[in-house]
């Protein structure tokens, strides 16, 4: 499943290549003001901070949320105290867009993190074109000289790559990167299984100095506490906000 979601977007973005060639993307992406300081945005603090997503379905769960205002949804993320804003870009099982990323970016001073199932350097400049600070790489779709070409892609550029991980294995090949931004997904992307513990077990090998991450499964406040137990300086929510009141939402999971 991971590999299809993976070759669909990769298959989408070389259709939008045949109207806006690779120079015009870079040309574009390096016309943006400079991207924003995601790791000091997620830097460990005496609470745990949250990266917002702007989710509308997803091939788990289905149907999440119309948001037919993105902007508007982010603007509450940022009223509710995220410190990050993720946006879902995947069109065809999440219904994104990178004119949402657009959207979100103009809406909000955080920095806005484009989650998709990214695996070539058009991607990452359209992920820069669009106002991206953050790029989020999953380990298990990409070969380890893949994942270094758009690792230095996403750094060269000025934004911070978000590398998501599942298992031991993972977090050494993210480590061996030298990222400073790691992710621990609770969500198999290839079953949909969901693994509250797993961020617990794998919390002591993130390298020293590396914000953790705990992304996905969080429906109450009781899970972010579990997360923020095991070692979390930040979690990633999407569904219990979009399917909440975001500000009510926020406001429970940051008093944990
Ligand atoms: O959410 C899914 O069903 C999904 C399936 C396959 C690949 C990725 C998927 N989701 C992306 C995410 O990682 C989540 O949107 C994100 O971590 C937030 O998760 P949640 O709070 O559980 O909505």
């Amino acid at each position: 499943m991971l590999a299809d979601l993976t070759a669909n977007s990769v298959a989408d973005a070389l259709a939008r290549r045949e109207t806006k060639p690779l120079a015009d993307v870079e040309a574009a992406a390096l016309a943006r003001p400079p991207a924003l300081d995601a790791l000091e945005a997620l830097r460990p603090a005496s609470h745990i901070k949250i990266i917002a997503e702007i989710k509308r379905s997803s091939p788990s769960r289905g149907a999440l949320a119309q948001i037919a205002d993105p902007a508007a949804l982010a603007r509450s993320y940022e009223l509710g105290g995220a410190s990050a804003i993720s946006v879902l870009t995947e069109g065809r099982k999440f219904g994104g867009s990178l004119a949402d990323l657009e959207a979100v970016r103009a809406a909000v001073a955080l920095p806005v993190l484009r989650k998709d199932f990214i695996a070539t350097p058009y991607q990452v400049f359209e992920a820069r074109a669009a106002g991206a600070d953050l790029v989020l790489l999953i380990v298990a779709a990409l070969d380890d000289t893949t994942l270094r070409e758009l690792y230095d892609l996403i750094v060269a550029l000025g934004m911070t790559p978000l590398i998501e991980t599942h298992s031991a294995d993972e977090l050494e090949r993210a480590a061996a990167l030298g990222a400073q931004l790691i992710g621990v997904n609770a969500r198999d992307l290839s079953t949909f299984e969901l693994d509250r513990d797993l961020f617990g077990r794998l919390a002591d090998r993130f390298p020293d100095g590396a914000v953790r991450v705990a992304e996905s499964a969080v429906l109450s406040p009781a899970d972010v506490a579990h997360y923020r137990a095991s070692g979390a300086d930040v979690v990633l929510i999407g569904e219990a906000l979009v399917t909440g009141d975001p500000i009510a939402n926020l406001s429970a999971f940051l008093a944990v």
